[in-house]
């Protein structure tokens, strides 16, 4: 039987980096995983390209997908509505393939219930000021949604423990590295326990 993929979950406070690092990760050549492609009700940015960046749909269009059962999981989030497609996940793992999800934290909330199994990984910048100064510096929102957004990132903190790895993002490089080396000691380990009860029952 083909073994399922593992589900990697990356959050972190609006303006940490997790597109950053993400994007960062993909554009390696050994990097193995697949990117899941969420939808949102939000407005592209300049730059962003539908089904690509994400899919963008309207709040209409985006109600009709919860009802249908089609997203994994959903959140609003400072106005907007965000969420992972659920098939696109579940032929991508069943494959034997790793999904990469990033995601903010009540979504993945939501992730956790239904895959326990999932490696969550927290992504925390150097400090607060520092955070203010990435979201400010992007110049991708209005003053009004930053201070939203860094409202809910104190918020988003406090549920770093939720998390089985909080990982700074003090410089792109090291985040990207910390974060593959986690991925690659988690199959370790799932490969260690399975092999050994496999030696366990060829000995009973
Ligand atoms: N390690 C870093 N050092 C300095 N600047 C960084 C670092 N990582 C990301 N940035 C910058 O911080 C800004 C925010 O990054 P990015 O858009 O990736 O954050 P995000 O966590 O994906 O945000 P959001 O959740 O709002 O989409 C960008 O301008 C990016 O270039
Ligand atoms: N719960 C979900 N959160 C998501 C998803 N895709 C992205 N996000 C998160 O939303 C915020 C804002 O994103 P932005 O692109 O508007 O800056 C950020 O934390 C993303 O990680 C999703 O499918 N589900």
């Amino acid at each position: 039987m083909q073994e399922k993929g593992l589900l990697i979950v990356l959050s972190g406070p609006s303006g940490v980096g997790k597109g950053t690092v993400r994007k960062a990760i993909f554009s390696q050549p050994d990097t193995s995983f697949e990117y899941s492609i969420s939808v949102t009700t939000r407005k592209p940015r300049e730059g962003e390209v539908d089904g690509v960046d994400y899919f963008f749909k309207t709040r209409e269009e985006f109600e009709e997908m919860i009802e249908q059962g089609k997203l994994l999981e959903y959140a609003e989030f400072v106005g907007n509505y965000y969420g992972t497609p659920v098939d696109y996940v579940q032929e991508t793992l069943n494959k034997g393939k790793d999904v990469f999800l990033e995601i903010e934290v009540k979504g993945a909330r939501q992730v956790r219930e239904k895959f326990p199994e999932g490696l969550f990984i927290f992504l925390m910048p150097p400090s607060l000021s520092e955070l203010k100064n990435r979201i400010v510096t992007r110049g991708t929102e209005t003053e009004d949604i930053i201070h939203n957004r860094l409202q809910t990132a104190r918020e988003e903190i406090e549920m770093m423990e939720l998390y089985d790895y909080v990982v700074e993002n003090d410089q792109v490089e090291l985040a990207c590295e910390r974060i593959k080396a986690i991925v690659k000691a988690e199959h370790c380990r799932r490969e260690r326990v399975e092999h050994r009860y496999k030696k366990l029952l060829e000995v009973e």
